[in-house]
């Protein structure tokens, strides 16, 4: 499978060129930045590390797209927005990791996905997605009296929050209790918030150091507390996710998947 890496010079741009370079039956068909950044113009596999792999980093998406089957995508909401409309286009598989898309952002790639193959998750890690599953499960066991609450923990430079790994694992939760996140979300505490309302789903976000991406799912009830939890040490769990779904996607109808559709969890 041919592969672009969009956001090549960015932690996880990095990351994927190195997976998609290490992993038999893929190939790096581009590498792309934007206009004007340090690295269009450098080569891809020296960037990420890598011997050089004749790949120079270009800032013109729609050429490399033209020569693809599928572009892995780990940079900003405005980008990923404006890479879904080009890969529907060109017709090729769009992976997105990107987090912090708002609700605007999801219902275009939902419409690019009438067309295009699109798989998105706020974590490509197999081990978030069990632990999502696993929270699902607890959530629909134990009642109301068990407060649900998600601490994540990130790297200093990390922009959006919570993160979209928490939200995941907060919309598990939610559909284990059959409720809709949004009315039970609660993304912020300040101040004199008055006691924590019965049902609500809460989120907590720390910032600090090299953290990969930190996230337990507490449960909270009278006497005892489950904690479910997940330590990603290597950002590689992520790029490898992202392949993998690359290729699964390679063989299914239009449509917008999640990384529990690749992983068949
Ligand atoms: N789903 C998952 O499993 C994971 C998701 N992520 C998510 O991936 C995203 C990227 O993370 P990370 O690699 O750490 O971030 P970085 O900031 O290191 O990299 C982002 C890259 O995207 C580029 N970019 C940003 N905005 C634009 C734009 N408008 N047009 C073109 N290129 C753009 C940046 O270029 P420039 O520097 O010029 O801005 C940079 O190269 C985040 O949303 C993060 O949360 C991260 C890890 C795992
Ligand atoms: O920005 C990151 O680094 C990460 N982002 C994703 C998120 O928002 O959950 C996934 C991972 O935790 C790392």
């Amino acid at each position: 499978m041919r592969l672009v890496v969009v956001g090549a010079s960015g932690r996880m741009g990095r990351m994927l060129i190195q997976a998609v370079a290490g992993t038999e039956g893929c190939t790096l068909a581009g590498a792309v930045e934007r206009e004007g950044a340090e690295a269009v113009g450098q080569d891809a596999g020296s960037l990420a590390g890598l011997a050089p792999l004749g790949v120079a980093v270009t800032d013109d998406p729609l050429r490399v797209f033209a020569e693809a089957d599928g572009v892995l995508d780990f940079t900003a909401p405005a980008a990923t927005v404006a890479y879904a409309e080009l890969a529907a286009q060109a017709r090729i598989v769009h992976v997105v990791g990107t987090t912090g898309l708002r609700p605007e952002d999801l219902a275009k790639l939902a419409a690019a996905a009438r067309h295009a193959r699109i798989v998105r998750s706020g974590n490509m890690s197999l081990g978030v997605n069990l632990l999502a599953g696993l929270v699902r499960k607890v959530a629909a066991t134990l009642g109301e009296d068990f407060d649900i609450e998600i601490l994540e923990m990130h790297h200093r430079h990390k922009v959006d929050a919570p993160s979209g790994t928490a939200l995941l694992l907060g919309e598990a939760a939610a559909e284990g209790r059959a409720v809709a996140l949004a009315e039970r979300k609660v993304a912020v505490r300040d101040g004199h918030t008055g006691a924590r309302a019965p049902g609500s789903i809460g989120f907590a976000t720390l910032r600090g150091g090299s953290v990969v991406g930190d996230h337990s799912v507490i449960f909270a009830g009278p006497g005892e507390r489950i904690e479910l939890g997940h330590r990603a040490e290597d950002r590689g769990i992520f790029a490898r996710g992202a392949v993998r779904a690359a290729l699964w996607a390679q063989g299914q109808p239009p449509g917008l998947y999640g990384m529990n559709d690749v992983l068949g969890l």
